[in-house]
């Protein structure tokens, strides 16, 4: 999916929520656990309940590869249901990758190509030659990690290093990469004040923001200094919409609660 396909679903739904499809068999409800394959039927009633609301999915991989290879066929049964029933939904593998380049390579491939994601988070640590082979890919977007929504991100990445910030020189650096302008950026949205200094170096990119719902961000502040002319913002909730009830109304609730954001989007969108 283009950059242009996913500003032009957001105006169509108004909505800019993405959804995380962070399954724990711990919080899904009990009656789920009888099926054959409980990540995914959860996941499925989640997204039939809720793909009006939202425009993308992310799944974060650690809770699919904490329950081995059942879990991975029930990443790789999501990925699929979503393409094949939802083509216009954005689809972020929160899989926070990078290595050296051959390495990173084949991590392109294995989201990219094997899964048919259209993006995945990577972490900058390792520099260039781990980003780059991941821009190599066409229509396939890659999302660095620039700041992070936890209090960890201040051990390194509001250090300044020869006068700037971390997380700027992540920035700026990135955007001298080959093929930069399939890139974009994590910033948490418990870092809401730092929105309008990141606005001046990447005014265009799109962000996604985590960090709204369980971690207590809050979605007005991020898009009164985040929000770009394109919109360019992406506002994950994953807790806070898949968990809203563990009983066997969980899919109608999620919908209830990504209903609320969604409505607070399309007034910030009127406005
Ligand atoms: O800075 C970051 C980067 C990634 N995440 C991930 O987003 C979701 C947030 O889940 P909630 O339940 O809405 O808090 C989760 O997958 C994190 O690993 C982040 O929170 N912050």
């Amino acid at each position: 999916m283009t950059t242009q396909q996913l500003t032009d679903q957001i105006k169509k739904k108004k909505s800019f929520l993405c959804i995380g499809l962070d399954v724990d068999l711990n919080k899904i409800p009990k009656h789920l656990l009888d099926t054959e394959d409980p990540i995914f039927e959860f996941n499925k009633a989640i997204i039939d309940a809720t793909h009006h609301l939202c425009v993308a999915y992310k799944p974060n991989t650690a809770f699919y590869e904490a329950y081995g290879i059942k879990g991975w066929k029930a990443l790789e049964k999501t990925i699929q249901y979503l393409n094949q029933n939802h083509p216009d939904i954005f689809t972020i593998a929160d899989a926070k990758r990078g290595d050296i380049g051959n390495t990173s390579t084949m991590y392109a491939k294995a989201f990219f190509e094997d899964l048919a994601f259209d993006s995945v988070t990577i972490a900058p640590y390792m520099g260039k030659d781990s980003v780059e082979p991941f821009l190599a890919f066409k229509n396939k977007h890659t999302i660095l990690l620039a700041l992070t929504s936890n209090t960890g991100a201040f051990d390194f990445q509001t250090k300044s290093i020869d006068g700037k910030e971390l997380y700027k020189q992540v920035l700026e650096t990135s955007k001298t990469y080959q093929n930069s302008e399939n890139l974009m950026y994590v910033v948490g949205a418990t870092k809401a004040e730092y929105f309008s200094d990141i606005r001046k170096i990447i005014p265009n990119s799109f962000l996604l923001v985590p960090g709204v719902g369980a971690q207590g961000g809050n979605l007005q502040d991020v898009c009164k200094y985040g929000m770009s002319d394109n919109v360019g913002l992406l506002i994950n909730s994953s807790r806070g919409i898949i968990y809203a009830s563990n009983k066997e109304d969980f899919a109608q609730a999620a919908a209830n609660n990504a209903k609320a954001l969604q409505q607070q989007m399309e007034e910030i969108l009127n406005m």
